[in-house]
């Protein structure tokens, strides 16, 4: 079989380390980068992230036309743009080319557009696609199920620059039925890639559950295991909760 063929919306903090894991593993070839300006326009990611090879030809969000993914075939599509990057693929989407979207915030009307590509394509959508956080999720809402009186707390601390409530605690606050207002607690310091903490609060103990991102190549990895999971997949919507899900049901009976 041959490389399974990649191309990457984002070519920001995250898209240009996600892009370096593709690189990186043999099983892919990065076709093609795209972005908003006409930055290192066709020049090609690998040579920008320091390897001695092309792959990745880089192109601006106005290079999109009718055309662009007939003529530059690629057999997954990941998304680290910003929100405004589904307008861009629709064509793409209407191919059947799987989409995995890592966009952190959608407002209604672009998550709706994300979910109508669904119809034609299957689309993984994870505000956090770590695996890590994925498993946190998951094991919080059993614990919610053992512990239903404990008060719990979400925290999530981020990079300074980060201006944005975390979309990811926004999902763990909504799947814990937590009013985020109350409930949701967020810290902006230094360069903190991602942590989020879920603490479950009762008369004689304290449970804690933690994840902590501690390089963006683990967005490359979560990146990389959900393309896996996606290619040959009918057509609908996919999470990375419910793949992990799926896992803690098949692994149950460790005892
Ligand atoms: N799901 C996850 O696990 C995860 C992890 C990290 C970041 N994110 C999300 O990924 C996104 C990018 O994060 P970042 O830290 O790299 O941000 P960034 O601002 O550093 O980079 C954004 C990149 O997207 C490009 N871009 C913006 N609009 C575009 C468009 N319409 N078409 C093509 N390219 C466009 C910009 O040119 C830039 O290259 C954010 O939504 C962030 O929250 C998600
Ligand atoms: O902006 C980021 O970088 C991240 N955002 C996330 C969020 O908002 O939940 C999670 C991953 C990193």
């Amino acid at each position: 079989m041959g490389k399974i063929r990649i191309g990457i919306f984002g070519f920001g903090k995250t898209g240009k380390v996600v892009a370096n894991e593709f690189l990186q593993d043999s099983l892919f070839t990065l076709v093609w980068v795209v972005r908003k300006g006409d930055t290192d326009h066709q020049k090609y990611a690998s040579r920008l992230l320091g390897h001695e090879f092309d792959a990745g030809e880089i192109f601006s969000a106005d290079d999109i036309d009718d055309s662009f993914f007939r003529e530059r075939p690629v057999d997954a599509l990941v998304d680290f743009s910003d929100s405004t990057g589904v307008y861009l693929y629709a064509k793409a989407a209407q191919a059947g080319i799987p989409i995995i979207s890592a966009i952190s915030q959608y407002e209604q009307e672009e998550l709706e557009i994300l979910k109508s590509y669904a119809e034609f394509a299957p689309v993984l959508y994870s505000p956090n696609i770590t695996l890590g956080i994925n498993v946190l999720m998951v094991a919080a809402q059993i614990l919610q199920k053992i512990a239903p009186h404990a008060d719990i707390e979400i925290v999530e601390e981020h990079f300074k620059g980060k201006k944005e409530v975390s979309g990811t605690a926004k999902r763990i606050a909504n799947v814990l039925s937590l009013n985020v207002e109350e409930h949701l607690n967020s810290i902006r310091v230094g360069g903190i890639v991602g942590r989020h903490e879920i603490i479950f609060g009762m008369p004689n103990q304290t449970i804690r559950l933690s994840h902590e991102s501690i390089s963006r190549a683990a967005f490359g990895q979560g990146a990389i295991f959900a393309v896996n999971f996606l290619i040959g997949k009918s057509p609908g919507m996919y999470t990375m909760e419910t793949i992990i899900a799926e896992m803690f049901r098949q692994n149950i009976p460790v005892y």
